[in-house]
């Protein structure tokens, strides 16, 4: 039997790559819907009531109205947008969070796909709040940069049209209200909002993100072999995230926006001074691949029962 998926918003940035990732899947089978209705809500009715998992590829509104499109009680639906992360009813789509995330997850009609940024950053973050060395209420400050993609088809053409990039690295959420903070607090468990940084680079796909930390002024003053131990234990046979060791960071010295390439790894790296007692937590992904479409690719395995990394570019 083919698990019948509906990918609405197809036809975007995020669409079309999860598609790529789903192609020549023969459990499943993918509805369609052409290009030129892409925003007939008739179709979409039809096609969103007509599949076992949909997947929302929309901007935030458009994904609220799908959802009210869904008539019936079992099409299960995965939503890449912000509009449900930090809803009632939702779980969040990230299932490394913590033990036993991906068994709620797989549980789960509604799923609401991690922003790119918070997916680097919860990576980092939540395993040492969960192990008691980055306290709840700690003044947390978390920065990058992205590729242009991550601003779907819009950002695209403002970065690839006549009048060429805007800039080669342009700081921006500079009212520090950007949207994905919200989710980055609830699930890392944070007591308050972490101070986000972000910035788009002239490049099209690859992200990352940083986490800086003064060990020493921190409860313990935890040593960096102590950090990055907590994150290797965290991610200790996890098939899509690794943690490079303290030598390898080292003799890497940096870490390119380009490190994972067009692919869905999660890579985290602990550079840190120990005499010093500081540290700089680097997460390196494709804010197309594990920030976007891998991740969706991801869940939909894991809601359907499937082998979780099927699809997935490792
Ligand atoms: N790009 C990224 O790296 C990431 C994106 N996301 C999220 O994924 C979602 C999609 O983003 P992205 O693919 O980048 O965006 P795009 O703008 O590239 O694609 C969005 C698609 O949705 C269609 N659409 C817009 N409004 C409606 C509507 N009312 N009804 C039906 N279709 C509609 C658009 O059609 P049209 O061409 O007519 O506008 C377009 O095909 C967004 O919520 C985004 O925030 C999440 C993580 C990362
Ligand atoms: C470069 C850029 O603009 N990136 C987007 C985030 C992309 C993403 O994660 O998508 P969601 O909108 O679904 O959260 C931004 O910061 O708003």
């Amino acid at each position: 039997m083919t698990i019948n998926i509906f990918i609405d918003g197809g036809h975007g940035t995020t669409g079309i790559e999860i598609g790529d990732r789903l192609a020549g899947r023969p459990e499943l089978s993918l509805i369609t819907v052409p290009e030129a209705q892409r925003r007939d809500a008739g179709a979409r009715r039809d096609a969103l009531n007509a599949a076992d998992i949909v997947i929302l590829c929309l901007p935030d509104d458009a994904a609220r109205e799908a959802v009210a499109l869904i008539d019936n009680d079992h099409t299960r639906v995965i939503d890449a947008s912000t509009a449900h992360r930090v809803a009632d009813g939702w779980t969040y789509g990230f299932p490394e969070l913590e033990p036993g995330h991906r068994e709620r997850l797989a549980n789960s009609r509604f799923v609401a796909n991690p922003g790119c940024w918070p997916t680097g950053f919860l990576a980092l973050v939540r395993p040492l709040v969960l192990a008691g060395l980055l306290p709840a209420d700690w003044p947390v400050t978390v920065s990058g940069a992205s590729g242009y993609s991550g601003g779907g088809k819009a950002m695209i053409a403002d970065y690839e049209g006549a009048s060429g990039a805007p800039s080669a690295f342009l700081p921006y959420g500079l009212t520090l209200g950007h949207k994905h903070v919200p989710e980055m607090t609830r699930y890392a468990g944070l007591a308050h909002p972490p101070l986000f940084a972000p910035a788009v680079a002239n490049a099209y796909r690859g992200m990352i993100v940083e986490v800086p930390l003064q060990l020493r002024a921190m409860p313990g003053a935890p040593s960096v072999a102590a950090i990055h131990d907590a994150l290797a234990a965290a991610y200790a046979g996890a098939p899509i995230v690794s943690v490079a060791s303290l030598d390898d960071s080292a003799a890497m010295g940096n870490v390119p926006l380009e490190h994972v390439g067009a692919t869905d790894r999660l890579a985290l790296f602990v550079f840190g001074n120990e005499e010093r007692g500081q540290a700089r937590l680097v997460a390196a992904l494709d804010n197309l691949g594990k920030g976007a479409a891998g991740a969706a690719v991801q869940n939909l395995n894991i809601l359907a029962g499937l082998p979780e990394t099927a699809g997935l570019r490792l």
